[in-house]
């Protein structure tokens, strides 16, 4: 009875569920065309196909001018030669390259034949790199018609020539025209298609010396003529995308799918294969239509001896869908979500810099009148005032979008599909894993009832349900031994595993599947998503898409070694939020100290950035400067809450509606209030060098910044206790672990180990609203984020980048400000040394002067007010600007 195949009961599943199952070996096993013709090696391989016919056809003509004279009597027999074991050929490349070029340059186009070789090399480039590196279309409108006119060209020139310079098609046109307009007509009129062509395609600029040019300045009449002649280009640039022309100087290396990505192989499902067992898996699927929960259906491994329950189903809530669902309902609604994708087209004036002055009205306010300050060039003609509340209260609802009302939303077609999206795993390792978990626990006395799979992206979750009277303890302690008898790496178990009553013990694939960001974006799930700032972070363990309002984290702290994804991870979250959110919506302010991982944001500046006035970058790299940056943030959180307080509101969504419903007036400050989320990439980097200054302003942002829709996203590689402090740590409840390299480092991140047994590529623990949960985060490849930032940054944006308040350093205020009269009795001592040494070093006088670092820090604050050293240059010691120790007791005689 037990080892009967027992039949198959019919399970109950959600109409959902039922339509959507996704793995049947049958349909997979099937060839698809269509993913073949898409997939990226195919792509590859005619890439090199292509690459390979430019390099023979180039050889092969090049060679051509060489041999022509000794093949030719060859080539004019044709193909029949490459069957004749007598004939043979000069041309470097055999029989076939004989005939190809002979054809080519004799009989078709000539030397401009070399021509069509650059266009095989340019489809083949662009394959083999899988994106546009050079335009197709366009080369192939030079190719067709240089080739052309090329030719013609040749023939007509060199008519009389033994060489076919203009082949076959260039003499006959040639001759043509020859006949209809003569040798002179024929003439001009090459030249002028020549120098047509040359112009079409090099656009050259024609500047004369302009007589009599106004002299303005002093400058100007130094410049030279080529200064002069670049002018009239620069008229000709459109004025309105400054982002875009803008080359971008460092590109962070392209994050490539290793070898493991690779789609696997479905294989049969093992319950035809092994009766002993009755074991059916069923994937879990998530139910669509209900965000707030999954119904999930688990077949179940049985060990013969066990239970007769051989099916088990149960319906999962997923708690943290649910309180979010919770807070957003909680919340009055917002305005901004109704207003994705397909907006009316009304013109409305751009909120371009910092608020308090700006007013933002559209022409729907009715002809009102209002005191703007915003940069004069990008006003709509009909620029409306407004005068009074009354006034403001008529007018119909304000919509934010409508400041770029022409803005459209980067298409799914931009991100790619990266390997098979569908979860495949071999049955027969499910078998033998399974049979390992039970017999190591057998070896240590453990029974087990029940025992069933779940298979995710990365990862397989088995779940026990131990004999009755095995305490939990006993396994838990287990967790190497069963790890060496699987003699897998990542081997995590969870016991018991929160709110189900049951062990679970996670084993990695030998298969992994990549989670494309393009199937998160494109799920019901996300496109119909309520959240305020919604972001897709990856897969859950049962194949479910993760989806979470960054506005109810309500701020994310994210660790993990190097080269485990976290960079990844953060593309995936902006991506998101790029996706879902209106420029009018939503600013980041992004802080790379490493420089390169989000330099690719830079292109849109002028619709997503924010940063400080008179600063040229918008992405902050400069630990100075992100000082700055966190305190002018806290500004903007201060300056927000008063307009709350103002306003009568709770938090920015309330405000925001009631902006929109017109109840507050622009007079008096109010204006509609974008979420801001603030991005660190290495923030270890930033606490090293800048320590309290920097952890206090994100302390204190994280604190209190939520309610008015500040977001705070912190990523480090280094998860020491004292990068992540206990106040970073207690502000940030949500965070993400990637994997470390320590069990210490895990709960550092967590309060809890298990980051350590992640595998990397993407496989992660996010512990949120008191859980913590593996998730294989969604994989978006940089080329990808470059054609988003690329499609929004080529749109009209704003004029310049969302202005945040200006911060003034009270601490190198001081320093300037420093009366001269109060200086430290060890002054002169520390001028002479610094003199001396001509280097202005504060570690130098802490060392020689036996001094502490504050008073050595004050002598240098004191030396630079006086003049004697310059500016802080951060790690590099200052610039002594008094350069002999004559000067020096000059210097301070006249200071006295
Ligand atoms: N979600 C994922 N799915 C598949 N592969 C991934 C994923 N995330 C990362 N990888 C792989 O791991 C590599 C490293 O990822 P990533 O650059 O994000 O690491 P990192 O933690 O940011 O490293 P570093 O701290 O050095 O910048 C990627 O190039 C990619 O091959």
């Amino acid at each position: 009875m037990a080892n009967k195949l027992k039949k198959e009961t019919p399970k109950k599943k959600s109409p959902a569920a039922a339509d959507k199952k996704t793995w049947k070996p049958e349909k997979t096993e099937q060839i698809d065309l269509k993913a073949l013709a898409k997939d990226e090696r195919t792509h590859k391989i005619l890439g090199a196909v292509f690459l390979l016919l430019a390099i023979f056809l180039g050889i092969a003509i090049l060679s051509y001018f060489a041999t022509w004279r000794q093949d030719q009597d060859e080539a004019f027999r044709g193909s029949s030669i490459l069957w004749d074991d007598k004939v043979s050929v000069a041309n470097l490349m055999g029989k076939i390259g004989a005939l190809v070029s002979h054809f080519f340059i004799y009989k078709a186009f000539g030397i401009a034949s070399l021509l069509v070789c650059t266009f095989f090399f340019v489809v083949g480039i662009n394959l083999l790199s899988s994106r546009k590196v050079f335009s197709i279309s366009r080369n192939l409108k030079y190719v067709t018609l240089g080739v052309l006119v090329l030719s013609v060209s040749m023939a007509f020139i060199f008519r009389n020539s033994e060489f076919s310079w203009g082949g076959g098609v260039g003499r006959m046109m040639s001759n043509w025209l020859i006949g209809i307009l003569g040798n002179i007509g024929t003439a001009a009129i090459l030249l002028l298609m020549a120098a047509g062509y040359f112009i079409w395609q090099f656009n050259p600029a024609f500047n004369l010396p302009v007589k009599n040019k106004p002299v303005t300045t002093p400058e100007a009449t130094e410049e030279d003529d080529t200064e002069e002649a670049t002018e009239p280009e620069e008229e000709k640039q459109p004025v309105v995308k400054p982002v875009v022309a803008e080359p971008m100087v460092i590109k962070p290396r392209a994050n490539k799918l290793k070898e493991d990505g690779e789609p696997a192989v479905v294989k049969p499902v093992i319950a035809e294969e092994k009766p002993s067992y009755d074991f059916t898996l069923v994937e879990k699927e998530e139910a669509e239509e209900e965000p707030a929960a999954t119904l999930t259906v688990n077949d179940m491994f049985v060990e013969k001896e066990v239970v007769a329950d051989m099916l088990h189903s149960r319906d999962e809530i997923v708690p943290e869908e649910e309180t979010e669902e919770d807070i957003v309902e909680e919340e009055a609604p917002e305005p901004e979500e109704e207003t994705q994708q397909s907006k009316p087209s009304v013109l409305v004036i751009p909120p371009v810099s910092k608020p308090s002055k700006i007013v933002t009205v559209g022409p729907n306010d009715g002809g009102l009148t209002l005191e703007i300050k915003t940069n004069a060039e990008e006003k709509p003609e009909n620029e409306p005032e407004i005068k009074s509340a009354e006034t403001v209260a008529k007018l119909p609802p304000y919509e934010p979008t409508l400041d770029l009302k022409d803005y459209k939303y980067p298409g799914l077609d931009l991100l790619e599909t990266h390997g098979s999206e569908k979860i495949v795993q071999d049955p027969a390792e499910l078998e033998e894993n399974k049979n390992q978990i039970i017999s190591t626990l057998r070896n240590y006395a453990i029974e087990i009832q029940k025992i069933s799979a779940t298979v995710g992206p990365t990862v397989t979750l088995y779940e026990i349900v131990p004999a009755a009277g095995v305490r939990i303890s006993r396994i838990r302690n287990l967790e190497d031994d069963i790890a060496l008898s699987l003699a897998a790496l990542g081997i995590r178990i969870i016991a018991p595993i929160p709110g189900k009553g049951t062990i679970g013990i996670e084993v990695p694939n030998t298969r992994k599947t990549v989670v494309s960001m393009k199937t998160l974006l494109e799920s019901e799930k996300f496109q119909n998503s309520a959240h305020s700032l919604p972001i897709a972070i990856g897969k859950r363990i049962d194949n479910t898409d993760f989806i979470v309002d960054l506005a109810s984290m309500p701020h994310l702290l994210m660790a993990g070694a190097t080269g485990q994804g976290k960079s990844v991870g953060l593309n995936a979250i902006l991506v998101s939020l790029l996706y879902k959110k209106h420029p009018s919506q939503l600013k980041f302010v992004l802080v790379d100290p490493k420089k390169v991982e989000l330099s690719i944001y830079k292109t849109i500046e002028h619709h997503f950035l924010a940063k400080l006035p008179n600063e040229d970058e918008a992405i902050i790299t400069d630990t100075r400067k992100v000082i700055n940056t966190l305190n002018a943030l806290c500004i903007e959180m201060d300056n927000r809450y008063d307009l709350l307080k103002e306003a009568g509101c709770r938090n920015i969504k309330e405000y925001n509606s009631k902006f929109a419903a017109r109840k507050l007036n622009p007079e008096k400050g109010h204006q509609y209030l974008p979420f801001i989320v603030l991005v660190v990439d290495e923030f270890a980097d930033l606490i090293m060098t800048a320590g309290k200054e920097v952890e206090m302003p994100i302390a204190r942002l994280a604190q209190l910044a939520r309610a008015v829709g500040i977001h705070l996203i912190i990523a480090t590689q280094r998860p020491s206790v004292n990068i992540i402090t206990g106040t970073i740590k207690a502000n940030f409840p949500a965070r993400i672990a990637f994997k470390v390299s320590s069990k210490i480092d895990s709960r550092t991140i967590l309060d809890a180990g298990g980051a350590e047994q992640l595998i990397g590529k993407g496989d992660m623990l996010i512990s949120f609203n008191g859980e913590i949960v593996r998730l294989q985060c969604a994989f978006v490849d940089t080329p990808e984020v470059d054609k988003i930032t690329d499609f929004i940054g080529y749109q009209e944006g704003y004029p310049q980048a969302f202005l945040l308040p200006e911060y003034v350093d009270e601490k190198e205020q001081e320093g300037k400000d420093f009366d001269l009269g109060d200086r430290d009795s060890l002054f002169e001592d520390a001028a002479k040394l610094i003199v001396i040494s001509q280097s202005g070093s504060t570690s130098l006088l802490q060392r020689k002067m036996k001094l502490g670092y504050n008073r050595a820090g004050r002598l240098m604050d004191q030396l630079e007010a006086a003049g004697i050293v310059g500016p802080n240059q951060g790690s590099k010691p200052r610039e002594v600007l008094i350069k002999t120790d004559m000067e020096l007791q000059q210097h301070l005689d006249l200071l006295g």
